[in-house]
């Protein structure tokens, strides 16, 4: 992948008075703000690790995330197994975590299909996901972006009749791994169609993690004049380390929905050399540091990732749970 084609042509200067003004603005102006945390990892994270899990690991794991703190918990998708193979205990998964009051477990599905299925397996909310772009759209879903909209209307239709609450995701919001910089007016005009087909909350999705402060920005302007800020969250990939700033370039919008991965498992399947979510240890570890509340017990968290990263054999990707573990904390 050639990541230099996302960097933009001259390097802007921050805008609005410098992005540490932004935050101690953000932090003195917000201190009761709470923001809400979509945990990923048992979905976005392990659909793209190597290792296939058992479903018994992955039920422990969301089980054990539901004592977090944590409000929202994307379980599993009910996608093809042929294009995710890791997600193809979906079923087992869902009849297996002991659910929580008061705790989201909401599920992807692409389709009518997957709909169904996660009706079935007792899903009470689910997610759609389109992309900004055709090619990425092509090669994660099928068809080209705005068929995947067409897709989604039969799926809005049976929710509302179910009563099932419905996200939507926008992927490749600032940068395609196939067609690289993406023009924010076709990120407007698929969140404006997932927004008026009845989706509660959208969320911008950097998938392949090259988006910067610039970028974002120049993203977060045209869509926030589209869709309130209220109804938008921030989905950021990690893979050039600019996930954090991203995400707190979006708090500066009002945005306070977040994505993240337990120890920033995961990555994309199609989107090849894309890491994993900004790791929930250290976004938590940031909001709580600019005084904003998010209900999660970092301690329980780091634990959580440790154990994932356990079954995995492989060492966290969050630096804070790395940190915790050196100065002996937990
Ligand atoms: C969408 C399809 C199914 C289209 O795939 P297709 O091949 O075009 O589908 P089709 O309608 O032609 O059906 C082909 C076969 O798939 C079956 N099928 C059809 N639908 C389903 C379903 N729901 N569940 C299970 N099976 C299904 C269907 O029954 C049939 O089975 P066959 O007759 O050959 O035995 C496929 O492309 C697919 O499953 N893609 C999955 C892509 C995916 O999961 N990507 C990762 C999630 S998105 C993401 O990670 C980004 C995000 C959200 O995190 C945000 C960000 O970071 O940007």
């Amino acid at each position: 992948m050639q990541f230099a084609k996302y960097l933009p042509p001259t390097c802007r200067s921050i805008q609005r008075g410098g992005f540490s003004n932004a935050a101690r603005h953000l932090a003195q102006k917000s201190s009761t703000d709470q923001v809400r945390i979509v945990e990923v990892g048992p979905r976005d994270g392990l659909q793209n690790e190597a290792k296939l899990l058992p479903a018994a690991v992955k039920i422990e794991l969301i089980d054990r995330l539901s004592e977090t703190g944590l409000r929202t918990i994307e379980a599993t998708s009910f996608v093809s197994p042929k294009w995710v193979p890791q997600m193809g205990d979906n079923t087992e998964v869902m009849r297996g975590i002991h659910r929580l009051p008061g705790i989201s477990y909401p599920v992807l599905t692409p389709n009518l299909k997957g709909f169904e299925s996660a009706l079935a397996a007792g899903a009470e909310e689910v997610a759609v996901f389109g992309a900004a772009s055709d090619a990425f759209s092509m090669k994660n879903v099928n068809c080209t972006a705005a068929e995947a909209i067409e897709r989604f209307k039969p799926v809005l239709a049976a929710a509302q009749k179910h009563g099932v609450r419905v996200r939507g995701y926008v992927s490749t919001v600032v940068g395609c791994p196939y067609e690289g910089a993406v023009d924010p007016q076709a990120v407007v005009k698929v969140v404006q169609a997932l927004h008026d087909m009845g989706c509660y909350e959208i969320s911008l999705g950097d998938t392949i993690g090259v988006g910067t402060v610039g970028s974002m920005r120049r993203m977060l302007d045209a869509v926030t004049r589209a869709v309130p800020a209220e109804q938008l969250a921030v989905h950021c990939h990690d893979t050039y380390g600019q996930a954090l700033c991203n995400i707190l370039a979006s708090l500066e919008y009002g945005i306070r929905v977040v994505d993240a991965s337990v120890s920033g498992l995961g990555g994309c399947p199609y989107a090849r050399g894309a890491s994993g979510n900004a790791a929930t240890e250290d976004v938590v570890y940031m909001l709580h540091g600019l005084g904003l509340q998010t209900g999660v017990d970092l301690d329980k968290l780091i634990n959580v990732g440790r154990y994932i990263c356990g079954e995995l054999g492989r060492p966290s990707e969050s630096k804070v749970n790395r940190a915790w573990k050196g100065s002996g904390k937990a």
